[in-house]
């Protein structure tokens, strides 16, 4: 029996099922098991595989169960590719109840209803064109947060979150780095969207008129030199939507919003001037989040997100990140964040007395699978040859093109 780990089992049975679904419930002979040692275990610790197992783990049997029997365990493998090649031997109930295991795409809900995919702002902003981009025809939920998204995914309210992450002109979107190493989601994928912003204001009302506009921060970022332009007044709203929304509630003849053209139709607005971003190709680059992470292949290309703390000491980053560039691996991102529990450290400089230094973690993308051999020993070389104190994995994932 593959994968029977000696070691610890570290990841529970319930991946892609509700948890009311009866396929839910830890099964004898279905669970994820992970190995802490050997060769690729970096890779295992975050990739966790299927293994059938006998009843004797530490699942709780289901009452009207038979223990899998040994026969029954064999094809380990048939459990990657989907519950219906496993042989049903030793099962009563129907094998499409158990849980589905992890798949390279995985674009609709448990029981084939529509997936629900929350974003932040609200109807006609453009996370949730870019959470229509992802999945066309799913329930898209608007949350008022970033971290309500966040933890709508982990409650369970719905099945995925698309978060924006950094913009082409505006640069990261730092609330969203954090928020990804204190919740534990995975990043099953990204979506990059061309931000068209328009000027939007009440029916009627010319541009000249407008003294003030309303949106969100990173949207009049992205429209800094067209506003100083127009000696407009910028106001920060929640969203670029919510904006629309508040200036055609108001009523204000002199106060516009920088929105979406499908923001101006729902909510009644004129849209004044198109195009009003300071740099043409303007776009938003989103992380799509989901309780489980998918199987990473190598049929396309695909980009692995991390994120690190290192150790002390001269040229620690560049070693970190030469565990890459030997391996032939481009790196397409690097962010770095205070660490909110650890921010500063101090180093004894001896004579000289002692320095202190602020303490970072890094967030970096790279371009390779966790499939690939090279990804797995370059991470397996950042945490053996301990540059890296504390090392995550936060998703592996098909890379987006501009379509
Ligand atoms: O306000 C919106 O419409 C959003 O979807 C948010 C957001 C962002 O946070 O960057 C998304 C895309 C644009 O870059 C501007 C704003």
């Amino acid at each position: 029996m593959a994968l029977r780990a000696a070691e610890s089992i570290w990841v529970g049975a319930q991946f892609n099922s509700r948890p009311d679904s009866p396929g839910s419930h830890a099964r004898p002979g279905l669970i994820a098991v992970g190995r802490d040692s050997g060769p690729d275990r970096l890779f295992r610790k975050w990739q966790c595989r299927w293994a059938l197992v006998p009843a004797q783990t530490s699942v709780t049997p289901v009452d009207d169960e038979k223990p899998l029997t040994p026969e029954a365990a064999k094809p380990v493998g048939a459990t990657i590719h989907g519950p219906k090649e496993i042989v049903s031997k030793g099962f009563h109930r129907d094998l499409n109840f158990l849980p589905r295991p992890l798949s390279v795409t995985d674009d609709s809900s448990d029981d084939g209803t529509k997936v629900r995919v929350a974003y932040q702002g609200i109807p006609g902003a453009y996370s949730e064109a870019a959470a229509l981009k992802a999945y066309p025809g799913s329930e898209t939920v608007p949350c008022d947060q970033f971290e309500v998204a966040f933890k709508a995914v982990e409650l369970w309210l719905v099945d995925k979150a698309v978060l924006p992450i950094e913009n082409s002109v505006g640069g990261s979107i730092h609330r969203n780095y954090d928020l990804l190493l204190r919740h534990r989601l995975h990043i099953v994928g990204e979506i990059q969207l061309e931000v068209n912003h328009c000027l939007l204001a009440l029916p009627g009302v010319r541009k000249e008129e407008l003294k003030r506009v309303l949106s969100h921060p990173q949207a009049l970022a992205q429209c800094e030199m067209t506003l100083s332009n127009l000696n407009i007044t910028r106001v920060n709203a929640d969203d670029t939507a919510g904006a629309a929304q508040i200036v055609a509630a108001s009523g204000q003849r002199d106060t516009g919003a920088v929105a979406s053209a499908r923001a101006a139709e729902i909510y009644g607005l004129d849209i004044v001037a198109k195009n009003v971003q300071d740099d043409a190709n303007n776009i938003t680059r989103f992380l799509i989040l989901a309780r489980e992470p998918i199987i990473a292949g190598n049929n396309k290309p695909y980009r692995t997100s991390i994120v690190f703390t290192l150790e002390e000491g001269p040229g620690v980053l560049f070693k970190a990140l030469a565990v890459f560039a030997m391996r032939g691996i481009s790196l397409t991102k690097i962010e770095s964040r205070p660490q909110r529990k650890r921010p500063m450290r101090v180093v004894d400089g001896s004579n000289n007395g002692s320095a202190k230094y602020f303490d970072y973690l890094f967030y970096i993308d790279f371009a390779a699978s966790m499939a690939e051999p090279r990804a797995q020993r370059a991470l397996g070389n950042l945490e053996a040859r301990e540059f890296a104190r504390f090392l995550r994995v936060l998703g592996s994932y098909p890379m987006d093109t501009i379509r």
